[in-house]
Order: structure tokens, then C-alpha cells, then sequence
């Protein structure tokens, strides 16, 4: 075996970390309104008044908690300056669906080990004696940021018992205010109309971001991480413009950029091109899509199956008539017994929510009926590839037979060894 050592590679990168997710940059920037309104949502806490109750929301990667960990860093240091005694306790609500588990999560982050309370040995009105004790022991101002908020969904929610505790007599010497944080646009809409008004006092919305931001966001970032002739603005400006694309997430720009530079160290190129930005988009559009497909039941799987078997025919958009017959069809060969007509529908609509399938709703203008056609949202070698394990066990459609052969001749020629590579 040849030379397998290890050694240190930084032709790029000068600091590769600073596109992870671990990373905090030292500003925010292509956010100013939100930081505007967020920053007045706070003042009162360096007045030593109440605090807002917060509530921020917006899709993934929209940087709500870049900035809420920007402000609130800022806002320790000030309260420390004007003697503020502030507290900041965060919480990710994940997998905490109650407001019980909730309430003794925060007890137990506040109280020492040694006096940890059960997770389930308590009646909740003893659990919440604990926490309101717990606050006033802390005093002063206490901000709970609860991330992903929306996990909680009960009633008699702590959402309206915390904002409630100092009016109820419950505490004494803190004030406490809450920062909510969701991605689920429908929760505050869903929120009962009281606990609505008491969490959501102050309301952020964080939009999609477009290519402009994209772009000053992942400037900041590739200044920080490669060496400065090793990109230039072009690559970021495509970066930037697919990520708008891609529902405007700063994550999956950041790692649209990662993956770009990843390529081109691995070519031992000595800078980041257009074309390294598109294969990484290639590469990370392949891994999202594969886990999408993974994530399928069969009959799922079947449906996209049919769909693609006429998309490779040249037939799509195709009605969900259509789809379902060649699904049937599939069914037969498969020797599977067939869902609904029905089942059908709805498992194309959860196709089209995952962005595998793109659907629209037509017209028809004779009949003045209406229906809905179908077609695959991304390359149809693509899709292909994540329904391997299904194809393998159902057969090879005709009309795929051309894809399936192209990529074992790119598998083939890749490997590159001549015996074996077409002409
Ligand atoms: N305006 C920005 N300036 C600099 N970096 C940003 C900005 N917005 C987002 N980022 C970076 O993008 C990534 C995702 O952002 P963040 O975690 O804040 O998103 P989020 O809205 O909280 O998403 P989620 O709901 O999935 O938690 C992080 O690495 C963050 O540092």
C-alpha cells in the first residue's frame, strides 16, 4: 500500500470551522430590521423594567438564533455595566411536549445536581411551587429563551402560567421574561387566544433571506475561512443566489460554500470555482433528496416510481389518473395489492410537500372541471438512484432503462479502470 499518511492541508482554508454551525460570527449582518425591533423588545431589561414576552418565528436557517445569541450577549454585557442582575436561562423544547417536563427541566437546570428533581414523582402544581421558588431565589431579571417552543402543546401551558406568576402572587422578586423561538409558522396562529396574547407581546417575524443578504452572509463567513485568493465574489454571488433559491436558509448556503471548497481541496485545486459550486449543489440537492426518498414507504415509493417511469417517457406533467394506472401497473409486477385511488392522491400531495414532486391545479376548460398534474422536481437520473433498493426489487421499467444504464457507465468509467470503460 502506498503513502496513507496525514498532512496538514490549508491551501484553502485558512479556518474551515467558521462555515459551521458551531461557529458564532462576531455580527450579524443582512438582518437590521428584526435586530431593530428585537433590540426595543429588550430595552425595558436594561431599564430594570419587565421584560417582553418575545416571540420570534421564521423557517429554518433564517437566523433567529445567531441573532438572539448576538443580542443577548450584548445585553449581558450591558446589564453588567449598568449593574443590572440579569439571568439568561435557555431551553431547547425538543422532545419536551408537556408543560410538566417543561417545568421540571427548568427546575432541574436551575437547582444543583444534588437536588434535581424526578422527572415524573411530582404533581404539577408542586413542580411549578418549585420553579416560582426556583426564580425567586435567582432574583433580579430572568430571560428563559425556549427554542422550538412549539413542541409544547397542552392547555394549562406554562406559556401562560409564567407570564401570569408575578400577577398571581406566585413570585416575588424576579421578573421574568420569555423569548420563544419557533420555525412551525402555524403555532401562533394555532395558540389559544390567551396564551397568544401573553407569550407573543412582541412579535419578530424572520423572513426568507434573498441573494443580496445570502450574499453579505456568506462574504462575511468565506473572508474568515479561505485564504483571500482563494475565491472570489462570483462564487459567493452563485452561492448566494442558489440559496435564495432554496427556500433563502443561511445554513444550506453555508454548507452549499462548505461543500464547494471541500471539492475543490479534495482536486488540489488552488481556488474555489463556479463549476465546484455547482457539483457540491449537485452532491448536497443528491444527499437531501436520498434522504427523502429513504424516508418513503413503499407505496410511496411506488407512486414516485410511476411517476418517473413517465416522465422518462417524455409524458409529464401527468394527471393523478394517469400516475395511479402506471401505479397499478407497478402493483401488478410487484405483486403487491394496490392502495386507493385515494391514497394515491394524498400520497402525491405528501410528495409534493417533501419537494420531490411538483404539482399543480389546472382547469379545464371544456368541462370546467379541475385536476391536478404531476411532475418530478428534480432530474429524473437523480430520483432514480434513491429508489435503487425498490427499483432492485420490482424490475426495471422500459422507460428508465436508458437512465439506469447511463449511470452504470459513469460508475463504470469513474472507477477508471480502460478494461472495463465503454467507447
Ligand atoms: N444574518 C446572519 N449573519 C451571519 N450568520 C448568519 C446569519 N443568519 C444565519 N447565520 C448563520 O446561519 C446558520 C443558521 O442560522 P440560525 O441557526 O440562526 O437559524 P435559525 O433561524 O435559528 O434556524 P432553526 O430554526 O433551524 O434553528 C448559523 O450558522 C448562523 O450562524
Amino acid at each position: 500500500m502506498g503513502d496513507i499518511s496525514f498532512t496538514p492541508d490549508d491551501s484553502l482554508y485558512k479556518y474551515r470551522d467558521s462555515l459551521s454551525e458551531n461557529y458564532t460570527p462576531e455580527t450579524i449582518v443582512g438582518r437590521d430590521s428584526e435586530i431593530s425591533q428585537y433590540h426595543s423588545a429588550l430595552q425595558p431589561v436594561i431599564n430594570g423594567e419587565t421584560p417582553n414576552n418575545t416571540f420570534l418565528y421564521g423557517k429554518t436557517g433564517v437566523g433567529k438564533t445567531a441573532v438572539t445569541r448576538y443580542l443577548l450577549e450584548q445585553l449581558a454585557n450591558d446589564a453588567d455595566q449598568f449593574s443590572v442582575d440579569l439571568t439568561v436561562i435557555q431551553l431547547n423544547c425538543e422532545g419536551l411536549n408537556s408543560s410538566y417536563q417543561v417545568a421540571v427541566n427548568l427546575v432541574n437546570r436551575i437547582r444543583p445536581a444534588e437536588s434535581h428533581i424526578s422527572k415524573t414523582g411530582h404533581p404539577q402544581y408542586e413542580v411549578y411551587d418549585f420553579l416560582w421558588n426556583a426564580f425567586d431565589e435567582i432574583g433580579g431579571t430572568i430571560l428563559l429563551v425556549l427554542d422550538e417552543v412549539d413542541n409544547i402543546g397542552d392547555d394549562d401551558s406554562i406559556l401562560y402560567q409564567i407570564p401570569r406568576a408575578r400577577s398571581n402572587g406566585n413570585i416575588s422578586e424576579a421578573k421574568v421574561g420569555i423569548i420563544g423561538i419557533s420555525n412551525d409558522l402555524a403555532f401562533r396562529e394555532n395558540l389559544s387566544a390567551k396564551v397568544r396574547s401573553s407569550l407573543c407581546e412582541k412579535s419578530i417575524s424572520f423572513p426568507p433571506y434573498g441573494a443580496t443578504e445570502l450574499q453579505a452572509v456568506l462574504k462575511q463567513r468565506a473572508d474568515v475561512a479561505f485564504h483571500d485568493d482563494a475565491f472570489d465574489n462570483e462564487v459567493v454571488a452563485l452561492c448566494a443566489a442558489f440559496g435564495a433559491q432554496d427556500a433563502g436558509d443561511a445554513r444550506k448556503a453555508l454548507d452549499l460554500l462548505r461543500g464547494a471548497g471541500d471539492i475543490a481541496r479534495a482536486e488540489n485545486a488552488d481556488r474555489i470555482t463556479e463549476n465546484h459550486v455547482r457539483e457540491a449543489r449537485d452532491e448536497l440537492e443528491r444527499e437531501e433528496l436520498m434522504d427523502g426518498i429513504a424516508n418513503l414507504a413503499d407505496h410511496q415509493q411506488l407512486v414516485l416510481y410511476a411517476l418517473t417511469t413517465i416522465e422518462a417517457e417524455g409524458e409529464t406533467p401527468a394527471r393523478t389518473q394517469t400516475v395511479f394506472q402506471r401505479y397499478e401497473e407497478l402493483c401488478e409486477i410487484a405483486g403487491m395489492s394496490c392502495r386507493t385511488n385515494r391514497r394515491v392522491r394524498d400520497f402525491l400531495s405528501e410528495l409534493y410537500a417533501l419537494s420531490i414532486v411538483e404539482s399543480s391545479q389546472r382547469n379545464d376548460g371544456l368541462s370546467g372541471g379541475q385536476y391536478r398534474d404531476h411532475i418530478l422536481n428534480h432530474e429524473i437520473r437523480l430520483v432514480v438512484n434513491g429508489m435503487s433498493d425498490l427499483i432492485d426489487r420490482v424490475g426495471i421499467y422500459q422507460s428508465i432503462l436508458s437512465t439506469i444504464e447511463e449511470a452504470d457507465n459513469v460508475m463504470i468509467s469513474s472507477t477508471g479502470d480502460p478494461s472495463t470503460t465503454p467507447n
